[in-house]
């Protein structure tokens, strides 16, 4: 009791009962809460709807809070519409307990190092490979391309599927409608069931229960694309054809028991959701640097050229030998930070903090965009300049922290590292991208802003891409032959 008359963490005023609801922001929300952080500190707190949000604006207390408190701060929100689609099975929603430990061993096992990606690293070259293909063979939709090679290398590791080049592919086709089905039920406050979680006992037939019969369905489709996949990897080791992935490595092991199974087989769908929409943003942010910043272009294209020559493409071999690029994908995960706010983390039990009490439930954001853009960290924080992280005293390494926090920390980190380095490394070798021209033949300018949403991409731009020199084509069809 004498705890929890300690103080809130400061911040706004609220209404009664309804707090602070009609302060949050619906747009660019990292960007409010970083201005809320100069009135009120590196740790404010907000009260939503009884809900105490307390928001993190400096870094050092984020890692303090939510590196170094063990399971404290482990769990996440309740989601009482996506509980009812059955999404409660994926690792990023799941609540902190057994099942969320188990997933979190399962991943970490396969995925969990650099050294355990090797064994996917062909995997990536070749999605790598066809993702110059598809860029080149229409350079006017690079988001296309950086989408479905996206999609394609998340699937291609976690059950070993390629995906068919001509048409729709059947699992992506399974995959987007099922993903959209995810977004639209963790949508905030769209559903009534959200906002009074006691809504999800009343009967499905109810006139008004429409979101019961809604959630019915979505849960068919989850189960449906947790199950689709797992199936095509179990068929392709019973014929020993089997590619090495993330599923076929666990189900390796003898007499699995339906628990564990229903364990690989939702852990294994955590990637998608996951994966597949982070990496694609980093890449498209890639374009749009070397669209504002030739210069950083040039410079890249410079080192690839002295470390690996033009009669082949660059790989993991070539990594180390490659610092540029290596900042230069650092300065995409910090220029344009893809999950600006991380995903909330919720407190297991009250705890206090620097005499701050922090009730059981509190909602915990770390701004990472507010982290990335201090100017007391990142010199000229809004410019593109991969440069900051060279020389003997480079800049803070944002790969530190854009993978969020404690047990929650993204467990795909090295699974994104591999993917993106390697789609950055190929795309520099080969392709020059600059300005797309209007009618008139005047380059456009691209803006540097993302979407909304918890995982942001840059917004729709256009750019002009073509192969650097005549052997670019060959050299990809070469490659993509040595794959078969
Ligand atoms: C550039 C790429 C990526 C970035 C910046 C990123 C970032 C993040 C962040 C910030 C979180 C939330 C961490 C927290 O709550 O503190 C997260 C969670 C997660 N990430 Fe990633 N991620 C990326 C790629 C991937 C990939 C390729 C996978 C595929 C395996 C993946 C799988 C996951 C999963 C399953 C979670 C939920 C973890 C949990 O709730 O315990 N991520 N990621």
């Amino acid at each position: 009791r004498n705890r929890s008359r300690l103080p809130r963490p400061p911040g706004p005023k609220g209404y009664p009962l309804i707090g602070n609801a009609l302060d949050i922001p619906t747009s660019r929300a990292w960007e409010t809460f970083a201005r809320w952080g100069e009135q009120w500190g590196g740790i404010m707190s907000v009260n939503v709807l009884g809900q105490t949000w307390v928001i993190l604006n400096d870094l050092d207390i984020a890692v303090e809070l939510l590196d170094q408190t063990g399971s404290t701060f482990a769990d996440r929100p309740e989601l009482p519409m996506a509980t009812l689609c059955g999404w409660d099975r994926a690792l990023s929603a799941c609540r902190y307990g057994p099942r969320f430990r188990e997933y979190r061993k399962l991943i970490g096992r396969v995925i969990g190092t650099r050294g355990s990606m090797k064994q996917f690293h062909p995997a990536e070259e070749y999605q790598a490979t066809m993702f110059l293909k598809r860029v080149l063979a229409n350079p006017d939709r690079v988001d296309d391309a950086t989408r479905k090679t996206a999609g394609a290398m998340i699937l291609h590791i976690t059950y070993g599927y390629k995906i068919q080049e001509e048409g729709e592919d059947p699992l992506v086709e399974i995959a987007d409608k099922t993903m959209a089905e995810f977004s639209d039920c963790t949508t905030t406050a769209k559903y009534l069931v959200d906002l009074m979680p006691f809504l999800k006992h009343v009967p499905a037939w109810l006139p008004g229960a429409h979101f019961k019969r809604l959630a019915a369905t979505y849960h068919k489709s989850s189960d449906h694309m947790a199950t689709v996949p797992l199936n095509y990897v179990k068929e392709q080791m019973a014929q020993g054809t089997a590619a090495p992935s993330y599923a076929a490595d666990l189900l390796k092991e003898k007499d699995i028991s339906p628990e564990r199974l229903q364990d690989i087989k939702w852990s294994a769908l955590s990637f998608y959701g996951a994966g597949a929409d982070t990496t694609v943003s980093v890449v498209q942010s890639y374009f749009l640097a070397t669209c504002l910043y030739p210069e950083v272009q040039k410079k890249a294209q410079a080192e690839v050229d002295s470390v690996v020559g033009r009669d082949r493409l660059p790989g993991y071999e070539d990594r180390e030998s490659l610092p540029y690029l290596e900042a230069v994908c650092k300065e995409l995960y910090r220029w344009l930070p893809i999950v600006p706010l991380a995903v909330p983390h919720r407190a297991m039990s009250d705890q206090v903090y620097k005499n701050y009490f922090l009730p059981e439930g509190t909602l915990v954001f770390a701004n990472v965009w507010k982290f990335l853009h201090d100017p007391d960290v990142y010199s000229d924080p809004f410019t593109f300049n991969p440069d900051r992280f060279m020389g003997p005293n480079p800049e803070r390494d944002p790969t530190d922290f854009v993978f969020g926090f404690g047990r929650r920390v993204c467990p795909g980190t090295h699974l994104a590292d591999a993917s993106v380095w390697i789609n950055i490394a190929k795309a520099a070798a080969a392709l020059d991208v600059s300005k797309a021209l209007d009618e008139t033949g005047k380059p456009i300018d691209p803006i540097p802003a993302t979407t909304e949403g918890v995982i942001v991409r840059p917004l729709p731009f256009k750019c002009h891409v073509r192969p650097r020199h005549d052997r670019v084509l060959d050299l990809v069809q070469e490659a993509i032959a040595s794959f078969d």
